[in-house]
């Protein structure tokens, strides 16, 4: 049995998955949240069985300890399920990460290095590797990169017009992010359709609390709306996405904003929540419903955003064959999909108003038989795609 372990290590959650490759089936998985909180919370689920805990987690080193004792505790035992890599999500692999890879002393530096360019993610990624490699000391553990998939971004697409001295000293340019996500979205929806991947011009919507678009040329990335960090871009739960940033100059002088002030303001307090007071779609959509102008605000800037930037991917990829949708957010909500999509007709565009109220039921067309633009709802999958990725460096460098 080849049994893969993802682990995906965020600031204060430790997400798990245990997938048998031999048919791609997940043998249990896990979420361990509010690390580093007085009450963290445990959910642990094996075959039909889930059980729920409460706990206080100090810091990652222990809710992996806490992910082992469940696996004893509540099954597969270790003996009858043990994993022959471990996979694991880092967000942040720069220019000098372009596919998955073998993790060893000095990748672990090489990700470090790269924690200022993802802040909020590298970090605590790095801490879930470290607290593995413990663990499971004598298995290869492989690295797969939100940024690799954008790897193939032109430059025109990629520099931003800052001094070149100084962007290239700080190494700013745009590395994107979810590429783990585009990619196997892009080509789950090739298949499908039963289309070439090397040929197909896709949108993709991956839009959760953390949200990005990203146009798919041909199975190669050629825009996404994250930047040099997951900051830029889409309006998403808590982050801005895209702001003037002299905004931040004028609220440093201003306001007395320290950096810290202002990183926390963009990154935590804004988006979806700052507008409205809660970063949860379900809720802003209902509150709108029900006639709340302030939820209505909110919602309308949200998929502004969206629109601008389909339109401009549309332009980046001379027409679309498909738009995608992704990532709680766009795999569930009905009210997104509809305004983000409303009057594109004259582009081919047609959505079909009754295949878009549907419940969410995996893989599935929500465009209208005449629609040119045929348009997806592709339940993304990015623990099975770290999982493939793993197994295939890690194979490739046994064998
Ligand atoms: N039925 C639903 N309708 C609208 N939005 C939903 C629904 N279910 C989940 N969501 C949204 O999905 C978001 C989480 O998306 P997800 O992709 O799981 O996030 P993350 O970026 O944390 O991985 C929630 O904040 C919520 O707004
Ligand atoms: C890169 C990023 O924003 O990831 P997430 O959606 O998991 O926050
Ligand atoms: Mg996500």
């Amino acid at each position: 049995m080849t049994v893969v372990l993802v682990v995906n290590s965020g600031s204060s959650s430790l997400k798990y998955q245990l997938i048998d490759m031999r048919d791609e089936r997940v043998l249990a998985s896990g979420l361990i949240e509010r690390i580093g909180e007085p009450t963290g919370a445990v959910v642990h689920k094996y075959g039909d069985d889930k059980t729920e805990q409460e706990a206080e987690i100090t810091d990652h080193d222990y809710a992996f300890d806490i992910m082992m004792q469940n696996f004893e505790d509540f099954g597969p035992s270790m003996a009858d399920a043990a994993p022959a890599v471990v996979g694991h999500r880092i967000v942040q692999g720069g220019r000098r990460f372009f596919g998955p890879t073998i993790i060893d002393q000095a990748i672990e530096q090489d990700i470090e290095e790269l924690i200022p360019l993802a802040p909020l993610h590298n970090g605590p990624n790095l801490a879930g590797v470290r607290a593995a490699r413990r663990v499971f000391a004598d298995i290869p553990h492989v690295a797969v990169f939100d940024t690799a998939f954008h790897t193939t971004l032109s430059d025109a697409a990629s520099y931003y017009a800052l001094n070149r001295e100084v962007a290239a000293k700080y190494r700013v340019r745009k590395y994107g992010a979810h590429g783990t996500s585009h990619k196997y979205v892009s080509e789950t929806a090739a298949k499908f359709l039963d289309r070439p991947y090397e040929e197909l011009r896709t949108v993709v919507l991956h839009i959760g609390n953390g949200a990005s678009a990203c146009a798919v040329d041909g199975g190669k990335s050629i825009e996404t709306s994250m930047g040099m960090t997951p900051l830029e871009g889409l309006v998403m739960g808590t982050r801005t996405g895209d702001i003037d940033p002299a905004v931040l100059f004028h609220l440093h002088r201003k306001g007395g904003y320290t950096v810290e002030d202002l990183d926390k303001l963009l990154n935590k307090q804004s988006g979806l929540l700052g507008l409205t007071g809660t970063n949860d779609v379900r809720d802003v959509t209902a509150r709108a419903a029900a006639g709340d102008a302030l939820a209505e605000l909110g919602l309308e800037v949200y998929v502004h955003r969206l629109r601008h930037y389909i339109g401009a991917y549309l332009v980046a990829l001379q027409g679309a064959d498909v738009i995608a949708w992704c990532g709680g957010v766009g795999e569930n909500s009905v009210e997104v999909r509809k305004r983000a999509l409303a009057g594109m007709e004259w582009l081919g565009v047609e959505l079909d108003a009754q295949r878009n109220a549907e419940p969410n039921h995996g893989i599935r067309e929500i465009s209208t038989d005449s629609s040119r633009v045929r348009v997806l709802v592709v339940p993304t999958d990015e623990e099975l795609e770290i999982a493939r990725q793993s197994l295939q460096a890690a194979g490739t460098t046994a064998g």
